[in-house]
């Protein structure tokens, strides 16, 4: 379970975020959506103590998150975040590895069980053909996966994901969130792509200007007379076989140039 109550955050002076809540039950997919700049990614880096709130509480389970010492922390969740491009040479399976060293303890190697979880990552991701590729020699995408990969091998219960479908193609942007979706974690997702929100996640927080809009299952907050405003999107609904989905059109301009004259 991962709680955030009451959440407020400055970078210096400036306010990006107020008085936000969220709750991802356990074993629920819970998708953070919201307009570039609004504090999504550093709402999400406020779950995993990466940023400190200049007021509230996170809880992961029963404990408040900044009580976990660094060692336990990535016990409990794994993250995958916006990285920057890293040149580091070290094979695709080193990198996944790494997601098992929270769980070996100092000086040890890793044990067989260790190698074995880092390759079932990697089957389950697609890329066990490319452990032994130099790391920095892969496309966005299979780094994005490989990433992704890292944070399986982890076994933590929580999963933070900050925009993982970025830099993957439709099948694989479906495909990893299927993945996630099937391993029943306790997930936030950053999501741009509202439907994909709309097909993977249980439940949804709409973030603008760092405070939250909306928030609930999923079918309640992806209404056109929430997302027009907060998007300046047309927005039409559908189901298809049964699941909702979203057209955009731009706002006439004309129109929304009058309203605001008015
Ligand atoms: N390190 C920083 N120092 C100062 N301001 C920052 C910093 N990081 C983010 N901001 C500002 O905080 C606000 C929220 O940024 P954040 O990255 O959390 O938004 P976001 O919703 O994730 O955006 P996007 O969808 O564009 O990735 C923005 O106005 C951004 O310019």
């Amino acid at each position: 379970m991962i709680r955030a109550t009451n959440v407020s955050f400055a970078y210096d002076e400036a306010q990006v975020l107020s008085g936000v809540d969220l709750h991802a039950a356990s074993g629920k997919m819970v998708g953070l959506i919201g307009p570039n700049g609004s504090g999504k990614s550093t709402l999400l880096r406020t779950l995993y103590a990466a940023l400190r709130p200049k007021t509230g509480r996170i809880q992961i389970g029963e404990d408040v998150v900044s009580s976990l010492s660094p060692r336990e922390l990535p016990k409990r969740v794994a993250v995958v975040a916006q990285e920057p491009s890293s040149e580091a040479v070290m094979s695709v399976a080193d990198m996944v590895l790494l997601g098992r060293s929270p769980h070996r303890s100092s000086f040890h190697s890793y044990s067989a069980e260790d190698y074995e979880i880092a390759a079932d990552a990697l089957r389950k991701v697609g890329l066990r053909h490319m452990a032994d590729r130099r790391f920095h020699t892969m496309s966005g995408g299979e780094k994005q996966r490989a990433f992704i990969a890292r944070a399986l091998a982890q076994q933590a219960e929580q999963l933070l994901l900050d925009e993982p479908t970025n830099h993957l193609d439709i099948h694989y942007q479906h495909d990893i969130l299927q993945l996630v979706r099937s391993l029943r974690k306790t997930t936030v997702v950053v999501l741009h792509d509202l439907n994909l929100a709309a097909r993977y996640c249980d439940e949804l927080v709409l973030l603008n200007h760092g405070k939250v809009v909306s928030s609930g299952p999923t079918a309640e907050v992806l209404v056109p007379e929430v997302i027009e405003p907060v998007y300046r999107m047309k927005v039409t609904t559908l189901y298809d076989e049964g699941r909702l989905q979203l057209v955009f059109r731009p706002l006439d301009r004309a129109v929304s140039v009058d309203k605001a004259l008015v």
